[in-house]
């Protein structure tokens, strides 16, 4: 499913009214009778009961309008709160306010401070509130009016429906103008906006539906719109299927090459997740003096000593090693564990600039690039990076909360300056591609925020290029697998899982996808 900006859907809006002659009364019609489906499927039968529309001067109020008109008609009483001046409207919102005047329908321009005490007694005896006061149009911050409206909805303790975003959430990033409605369910027009998906707005945006307002299809799934959902149904797309006379040879083999004396366990892990991730073979690469305590720790994976320096990491020596060991199998991924020593950082750039089979490169991978992204411009494949904001802001020279303010746009400059993938986790991650397209992944949960479930991801991805996904595919759809695997987790309790359980809960993430 695409994610279309406030500017895309602007476009789209256009394109549907201007090229295909859908008239905007047409298209907010059916958006307000969305919002009004979504309200008396939750109202179960909406005669009789009360709702409150707080509508501002554009088309979200006039969709809030058309709501109005329909509730009205299923026998709601409804009161529609004006919060702006009534002769602010225009076009299309102002027609459908003069319809709902002429049917009688209770219309409170809140002006004086008696208006304001009257709205907020309605919003505490109403059965339901609907949030139509800003939209795609919404800029800057929410103050005056818009503020106190804000907060008499979000405290009269009551079903809040939004008008296609939560008002006072920036369609495009997520970020939240000073305030913004806390929605139970947001319906959104045409296509989900990446505000409804990033934080802090998915926080407000409650549950989310998305209505189909009658836009063309064409318009909807157009190459323009650069943003897409990572769905389930994505994932099953792209997700290997696996030959039932297949071999381990067939399903691909793995090399990994992380670890040292501080981090054993996230060369493990990343090597459990490759494993647990349908890799055919994992051959993990580990500082010599860290061999037997691998290989007490893991079964199934095969492990080789590399030449090392002190504190059991990798040195220069390891290169060579390196080298034949990516050339034996189907790719590489790099980085978990290995710590930060001026030569591991060095070995892993020559590892880089040399190798010739897809590459991973997470964690300490990550910071050996740091200075030096150039060396991701000669890759054979796609390199796909895998870093949370901390280790993203040390590539960029931005703090993490300068990478979380607008993740998709942060990811997205720098997939194109660097030419490689680049996975943004967090809450939710993106993954972007140096073309500009992005995409927003949808399952995973709080659950997963702990020590190791990124090295388990490193192995996710590595095992499905391994199993012939390209570096473009294997990214979008570790991605999910991932998270699904985190969901599947959770069903044990959130709070104390750990990265491991992440791990075990690949196999039935992967069943889940490959189910028809
Ligand atoms: N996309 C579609 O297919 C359809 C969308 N519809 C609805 O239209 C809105 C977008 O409407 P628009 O008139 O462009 O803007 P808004 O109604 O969101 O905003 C109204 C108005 O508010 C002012 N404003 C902006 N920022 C602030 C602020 N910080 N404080 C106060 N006021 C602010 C500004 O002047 C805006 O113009 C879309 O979301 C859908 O709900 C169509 O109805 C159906 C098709
Ligand atoms: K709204």
């Amino acid at each position: 499913m695409k994610i279309a900006t406030a500017a895309e859907m602007r476009g789209i809006d256009k394109a549907a009214i201007e090229y295909f002659g859908i008239p905007g009364l047409v298209l907010m019609e059916n958006a307000g009778a969305a919002l009004a489906r979504q309200v008396a499927s939750i109202l179960t039968d909406a005669a009789n009961k009360k709702i409150c529309v707080f509508a501002g001067k554009g088309n979200n109020g006039g969709d809030g309008f058309v709501a109005a008109r329909h509730l009205a008609n299923l026998g709601a009483k409804v009161k529609v709160f004006l919060v702006f001046d009534e002769n602010d409207t225009a076009g299309d919102a102002q027609v459908n306010l003069n319809i709902v005047k002429k049917m009688g329908i209770d219309v409170l321009p809140l002006a004086g401070d008696r208006d304001w005490d009257m709205a907020r007694v309605a919003a505490t005896f109403a059965d339901c509130i609907i949030d139509a006061m800003l939209g795609t149009g919404f800029s800057g911050g929410i103050q005056g009016n818009m503020a106190r409206a804000v907060e008499i909805i979000n405290s009269a303790g009551k079903p809040v429906v939004a008008a296609d975003i939560p008002s006072g959430v920036h369609a495009d990033t997520g970020q939240v103008g000073g305030t913004a409605v806390r929605a139970d369910y947001t319906v959104t027009f045409g296509l989900p906006k990446p505000g409804l998906l990033l934080y802090p707005g998915a926080e407000y945006t409650g549950r989310l539906v998305v209505a189909d307002i009658t836009i063309p299809a064409a318009l909807l799934c157009a190459e323009i719109i650069r943003q897409n959902a990572i769905t389930v149904r994505k994932a099953k797309q792209l997700i290997p299927r696996r030959h039932p006379a297949a071999h381990k040879g067939v399903n691909g083999h793995v090399a990994i090459v992380a670890g040292s004396e501080a981090y054993t366990g996230a060369a493990a892990l990343a090597a459990t997740g490759a494993l647990r991730a349908g890799a055919g073979l994992v051959t993990l690469g580990v500082a010599a003096s860290l061999l037997n305590l691998m290989q007490m720790k893991l079964t199934e994976i095969i492990t080789r000593p590399l030449p090392e320096i002190i504190g059991g990491a990798i040195g220069l020596k390891a290169v060579p090693y390196i080298d034949e060991l990516a050339a034996r199998c189907d790719v590489l991924a790099i980085g978990p564990g290995l710590g930060r020593a001026e030569e591991t950082m060095a070995a892993v750039r020559e590892v880089v600039r040399n190798c010739e089979k897809p590459l991973v490169i997470d964690a300490d991978g990550l910071n050996a690039l740091v200075g030096h992204t150039d060396v991701l411009r000669d890759t054979a494949a796609l390199a796909v990076l895998t870093p949370h904001p901390g280790e993203m802001g040390r590539l960029l020279g931005l703090t993490p909360a300068q990478v979380n303010q607008d993740r998709l746009g942060v990811a997205r400059q720098a997939a194109h300056n660097w030419g490689a993938i680049v996975v943004l986790k967090g809450a939710p991650t993106v993954v972007a591609f140096p073309d500009g397209e992005v995409y927003i992944n949808t399952s995973g949960n709080a659950g997963m925020a702990t020590g190791g479930t990124g090295d388990v991801l490193t192995g996710v991805i590595a095992a499905l290029i391994a199993q012939g996904l390209s570096s473009h595919d294997a990214a979008v759809a570790g991605v999910y697998l991932h998270g699904l695997a985190g969901d599947i987790a959770a069903h044990a309790g959130q709070v104390g899982m750990a990265a491991g359980d992440v791990a075990q809960a690949l196999p039935a993430a992967y069943a889940g996808l490959l189910e028809e």
